[in-house]
């Protein structure tokens, strides 16, 4: 049976969620499932905004046919040509064979590429700024490359003033019955979803989201569709905002994130007092995880939050234990920058982590790493305490 939610009289949402998926481009924990958004417009001509992932095929199918409700489709609009958006574009083909697809230069060979069908026939090549009109609706559409991937484009209702925003101002998370973002606590239930769904899919392409917010913050945005998550039509100057502040690298919070790798607990211990001792010195928003126990998705997205990072490190094989290695390369190739960084290392005979954490981290964006690293030998002793204190000092007062 179909599923579908009105967003306007001639504007339906006919997605679906997925809450089977373990790992979201089988690299990314999505214990709130996912959702895969596309949209039905009922104009003078029909228009289809993207597909979905293959996995909800059969329920978007039905979907599509119901609003539909026997009319042919006339248009697809592909904004982004990811398989979790575009896996079913082929059996829309078959199933609509007049159907044009409307793309852009970038998007024709990647399809072409995809599928056994030639779309070179069934194409509207668009370019940056042209229009489509299909009765009441004229649309316009603007290019987004590497806002994830090189053919992506968002498409504007100018008659509307709906913004079709492909993975930009997507979300991690099923939807839950409602549909749009007002209808949730979304800073409350959603904001942590949304920064790592950003941050980790997004986040490395800071730049060219910049040169996407220059396009599109200037246009009168009524309702916000992207293809994951909650749509917008409130506090829309809200979100951009976020977006803002994650494509520039700046961090959203004045916070402490520490992230340690130990082994046996004596660098955890050192974590400990380091981040009771910031407590003692009225740091409240402190943020700790142990790199071997929380996906390193989750850390990068508090990178991306917190304005001071510390990272704790047993010695492993004469390098840095090798989950908080895995943890730092991964945040130098989602081009974590601009934080103020401490760092504590630890070994019992070659003590070598601070060393190659200083390595990866030196080779990040205007990453200030503070002075005086703590370098404990096995364990902590009391007179490295005043250290330890000296790291709480110097990291509460740049704060
Ligand atoms: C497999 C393995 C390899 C290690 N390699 C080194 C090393 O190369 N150099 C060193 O100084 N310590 C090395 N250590 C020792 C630990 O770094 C050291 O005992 C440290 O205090 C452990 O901290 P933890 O209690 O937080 O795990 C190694 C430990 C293990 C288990």
């Amino acid at each position: 049976m179909y599923c579908v939610k009105k967003i306007k009289d001639d504007l339906f949402w006919v997605g679906g969620s997925d809450r089977r998926l373990a790992l979201f481009e089988n690299a990314y924990p999505i214990p709130r499932g996912i959702s895969y958004n596309s949209y039905v417009l009922l104009d003078e001509k029909t228009v289809l905004f993207d597909t979905v992932d293959r996995a909800i095929t059969g329920q978007f199918i039905e979907n599509v046919e119901a609003v539909l409700d026997g009319r042919n489709l006339d248009y697809i609009v592909v904004n982004h040509m990811e398989p979790d958006h575009c896996a079913t574009l082929g059996e829309i083909v078959r199933r609509y064979p007049d159907v044009k697809v409307v793309c852009n230069a970038k998007t024709v060979p990647i399809i072409n590429q995809f599928y056994e069908f030639s779309v070179d026939s069934r194409a509207i090549v668009i370019k940056e700024g042209d229009t489509l009109n299909t009765g009441k609706h004229t649309f316009t559409f603007y290019l987004a490359p590497m806002v994830h991937w090189p053919e992506v484009m968002v498409t504007y209702d100018m008659t509307d003033k709906i913004l079709f925003s492909a993975d930009a101002f997507g979300t991690f998370g099923a939807m839950n019955g409602n549909l749009f973002a007002d209808e949730v606590n979304f800073e409350r239930d959603w904001l942590d979803d949304a920064r790592r769904y950003y941050s980790n899919i997004v986040g490395k392409y800071g730049p060219s989201v910049q040169t996407l917010l220059k396009k599109v913050t200037p246009l009168d945005i009524q309702i916000l569709c992207p293809l994951h998550g909650p749509v917008w039509r409130s506090d829309i100057c809200w979100y951009v905002e976020k977006y803002q502040t994650w494509s520039s690298y700046a961090p959203e919070e004045q916070a402490v994130m520490i992230a340690y790798g130990s082994i046996y607990g004596n660098t955890e211990n050192a974590a400990n007092i380091l981040a009771s001792r910031l407590a003692e010195h009225g740091v409240r928003n402190i943020a700790m995880y142990d790199v071997s126990v929380t996906h390193p998705s989750v850390i990068i997205s508090e990178a991306f939050r917190c304005s001071h990072l510390v990272f704790a490190s047993a010695t492993y094989n004469g390098g840095v234990f090798s989950s908080m290695e895995h943890l730092l390369l991964d945040m130098k190739s989602h081009n974590v920058q601009n934080r103020t960084v401490a760092l504590m290392e630890n070994g019992s005979w070659g003590v070598l982590a601070g060393k190659k954490m200083t390595e990866i981290i030196s080779e990040m964006k205007n990453m200030t790493i503070l002075d005086n690293m703590i370098t404990i030998k096995s364990s902590v002793k009391e007179d490295q305490l005043a250290d330890i204190t000296a790291m709480a000092d110097a990291i509460a007062q740049t704060l």
